[in-house]
Formats: structure tokens, C-alpha cells, sequence
């Protein structure tokens, strides 16, 4: 199931989800003394990012992690970990712990297990999930002709992280896995702009996850639903 969320402008999206996510944050450090939030990189997230960065909850209390990373140093103006950094973890939010993925000097593929094993020892299930979508359907690394794609989204795989190289993604990456995101406590996908939105009415569409991996997500059974946020 899948609750809209429509703004007028991207300022008025950052500022509500931004507000929703801290506050699903702040209910888990209340009953359970610590949070775990995963976002994505891209263009997307930037605002959302200065506007989360500056709530006041105890970020002290809260572990900051990727849903993905494209495999390159935090001197890569294309790392996610650097766009984090830079628009995240500022301010009150830079009192956060993270859990990032690149480890300089070894590829993806050979990072796999001690990636797993740091990721698979982190709570469960994550407070807060904000996934982005790409124009051909893929969200996280999960992305159409992935050699990696179908254990990427068996939502049955027990390992939490997985190498990805696929046509569509500029250098490999890594994701968690679809097994680790689909009980977040909030399940957010955050889009922008027409495109997106006739991209996710395609995904909506149909059911074919090779094609548009990102129906994975929207496939998902779920207790509470998929929150979709959306301006122009
Ligand atoms: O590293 C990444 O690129 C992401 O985590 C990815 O899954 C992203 O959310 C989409 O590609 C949308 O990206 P844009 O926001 O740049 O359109």
C-alpha cells in the first residue's frame, strides 16, 4: 500500500518529511534509547538533508547509514558518504554516529563479507528507510540488468549487503539488501519533478522487477504503508 504525500514545492516537502522523519527517530530513541536511519544519495535528498540536519532531536543517539554507495573515495564528488557529510551531518545532526560502506583498497565484491557482517549487526528492523527512485525504475542499487539484482531483492536473502555492477550505474556499487529495508519502521521514497512521477505511475503499472526493480518495493507486504513523497 502507498500514502501520497503532495507538496507544492520541494521547500515544503524537505520541511514535512524532514519533520516526519525526526520524529519517528525521536519515538524510537524514546523506547528504545537509539535510532537507525538509512538514506539515499543522488541529487535528490540535498534539502531534505539541510532541513533534517538542523532538528533538534539527540542525533548522539542515532546511527547514520546509506541504502547505497557508489564505490569511490569521500574525495569523489560522486561518493554518497561525502553528500552526507557535507548536508547531513552538520549542525545538531553532526552529532550522529555513522555506518558508512567504502573501504579504501579493496573493490566492492572483495569488501562483500566484512560489509555484511558490519551492516547485519546493526538493530533491527531500521526506524527510518528514505529511498529515491531513477528515471529507469531503479531505487537503491537495485537497478534494471544488475548482475547482482535478483539476490539484491529476494526478500528471503539473509545477508544484508550486496555488490552491484550493472549498464545503467556509472561505477559499481554496493546496497543493503531489500530483505533489510522492507521492515523499516518508516519507508519513505522521496521523488521530484514530472518525470519521476510518470516513472513511478509506469512502476505502478506492472509488476515486472527486472524491468523496474523499484516495484520490489512497491510489491513489498507491509504493516503500515509505503509513504511516497512528491513535488514538482
Ligand atoms: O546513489 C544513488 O544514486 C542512490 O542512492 C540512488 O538510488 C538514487 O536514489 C536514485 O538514483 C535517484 O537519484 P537522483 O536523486 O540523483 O535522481
Amino acid at each position: 500500500m502507498l500514502k501520497r504525500h503532495e507538496y507544492e514545492t520541494r521547500e515544503a516537502l524537505a520541511e514535512a518529511l524532514s519533520a516526519g522523519v525526526a520524529a519517528v527517530l525521536a519515538g524510537g530513541i524514546a523506547t528504545r534509547g537509539e535510532a537507525v536511519l538509512a538514506v539515499s544519495g543522488g541529487s535528490t535528498p540535498k534539502l531534505f538533508f539541510q532541513h533534517l540536519s538542523r532538528t533538534e532531536i539527540d542525533w548522539s543517539r542515532v546511527t547514520v547509514l546509506l541504502v547505497d554507495e557508489r564505490w569511490v573515495p569521500e574525495t569523489s564528488d560522486r561518493s554518497n558518504a561525502r553528500l552526507l557529510r557535507e548536508n547531513l551531518l552538520q549542525g545538531p545532526a553532526g552529532a550522529a554516529r555513522t555506518e558508512l560502506f567504502f573501504q579504501e583498497g579493496e573493490s566492492a565484491e572483495e569488501a562483500e563479507a566484512s560489509l555484511s557482517r558490519r551492516f547485519a549487526a546493526l538493530p533491527r528492523p531500521l526506524d527510518v528507510v528514505v529511498l529515491g527512485m531513477g528515471d529507469d525504475g531503479h531505487t537503491a542499487s537495485f537497478f534494471p540488468g544488475g548482475d547482482r539484482l535478483p539476490e539484491a531483492i529476494d526478500p528471503a536473502n539473509p545477508a544484508a549487503v550486496v555488490p552491484m555492477r550493472a549498464p545503467g550505474a556509472t561505477e559499481p556499487r554496493v546496497t543493503l539488501t531489500l530483505s533489510r529495508l522492507a521492515d523499516a519502521r518508516l519507508l519513505a521514497v522521496h521523488i521530484e519533478g514530472e518525470n519521476k512521477r510518470a516513472t513511478l505511475e509506469r512502476a505502478l503499472g506492472g509488476t515486472d522487477t527486472a524491468e523496474m526493480p523499484v516495484r520490489a518495493v512497491f510489491g513489498l507486504e507491509r504493516e503500515t504503508p509505503i509513504e511516497l513523497f512528491w513535488a514538482p
